[in-house]
């Protein structure tokens, strides 16, 4: 048997084939959950995933027990990753349907802005669509090397729908909601923007190192990533927090929560602004892939607090919740700061919960 001892020098070691993450970088100081724990019913465990999603709303998942499956199709659906962007620019923007005010499919490196001033992205995306996996929608056209890959799709995808509703249902019950309560707006089998991200960002000039993909809050529910080279760095809250690195762990995946939780609960959980830059030291010479799955409330659902918990703070005098369903807010948040779709960008309209994430609104 292996002892703890190794285990955790597993955890921190670094991925095979790839330079290590620096240590003279600071990180972020995320808790370390158990799938099996959770799964069990720890309270322990439980309380502190609520802690997490109160505090920071990311945290890592260890999976290498009960999560082995995910690791395995994660693993090889970066192999698949590297195929659909190893394809021709001209294939590939084939599958580009941003047109047709659908964030599914591709999008090119360059082709949203990062920041107020108008710098744009330095990385490539390919998003799948739940309902197209699971034949819940029309299939959507793809490349051959994404139509081969349903089946793992599909493995993953159930997989990765299975851990967002555990740790659905252990919010719902430390939130005190009426059972089930998250988990019936998150039901698989209904219509929603639930999708896998691939993402591709190139080493960047030494002397232009930039945002690849700009701060944001996620547009969802709970966003479950897989993380090989660094990069991806979190905005702790308060006014004069600085950015951190989220340092990736073999055997791990890194979770947070999105909008629709902190629109849920008024606040009470966090979806944290998050950005990712060039990979840090040695890394920064490779090319960095990463591999998200996003589950997101069903189209249908409306995106404002829910009733039936004591926890849950009441709307404050003069608080008003905008009217807005969970498909309406995604395209606008995804679609928002495009710049190949012939409309104005308006950077404040396409907003998340950014402000409330630092804690500079409540
Ligand atoms: O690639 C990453 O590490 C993070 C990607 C991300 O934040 C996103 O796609 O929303
Ligand atoms: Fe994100």
């Amino acid at each position: 048997m292996e002892s703890e001892a190794t285990i955790s020098t597993m955890a921190d070691g670094n991925f095979p084939g790839l330079p290590p993450f620096p240590d003279d970088v600071p990180t972020a100081p995320l808790l370390r959950l158990s799938l099996d724990k959770l799964l069990a019913g720890d309270t322990e465990e439980c309380e502190r995933l609520f802690r997490s999603s109160t505090d920071i709303g990311f945290f890592y998942l260890d999976l290498r027990d009960a999560g082995k499956q995910l690791l395995a199709d994660a693993n090889q659906l970066f192999t698949v990753g590297e195929q659909i962007f190893g394809l021709s620019l001209e294939e590939k923007k084939r599958y580009d349907f941003s047109a047709q005010n659908s964030y599914f499919g591709y999008k090119g490196q360059g082709a949203s802005i990062v920041d107020k001033a108008g710098n744009l992205d330095r990385n490539e995306f390919y998003n799948a669509s739940k309902d197209d996996i699971l034949g819940i929608s029309d299939p959507l056209p793809g490349p051959a090397v994404v139509q081969n890959s349903r089946g793992l799709l599909k493995s993953f995808m159930g997989g990765a729908h299975s851990i967002v509703t555990l740790l659905l249902n252990v919010l719902n019950d430390k939130l005190g909601l009426p059972e089930d309560t998250l988990a019936n707006l998150h039901r698989q089998q209904a219509v929603s923007g639930d999708q896998v991200r691939w993402i591709k960002a190139p080493p960047q000039p030494v002397d232009d190192r930039r945002t690849a993909l700009g701060q944001h809050t996620d547009f969802g529910s709970v966003t479950i990533l897989f993380n090989r080279l660094g990069g991806l760095q979190v905005l702790p809250p308060g006014k004069d927090a600085e950015w951190v690195y989220v340092r990736p762990l073999p055997g791990h995946a890194i979770v947070n929560l999105g909008d629709a939780l902190v629109k849920f609960t008024n606040g009470l959980l966090r979806s944290n602004i998050h950005r990712v830059v060039a990979p840090p030291g040695a890394q920064a010479d490779s090319t960095r892939y990463s591999l998200v799955y996003f589950a997101r409330p069903e189209d249908t659902v409306m995106l404002r607090r829910l009733e039936g918990s004591d926890m849950i703070p009441p709307l404050v005098d003069g608080q008003t919740e905008e009217h807005i369903n969970s498909k309406d807010w995604i395209i606008r948040r995804a679609l928002g700061r495009r710049i190949d779709l012939g409309k104005e960008i308006d950077y404040e309209t396409s907003a998340g919960t950014e402000q409330i994430s630092q804690r500079i609104k409540v």
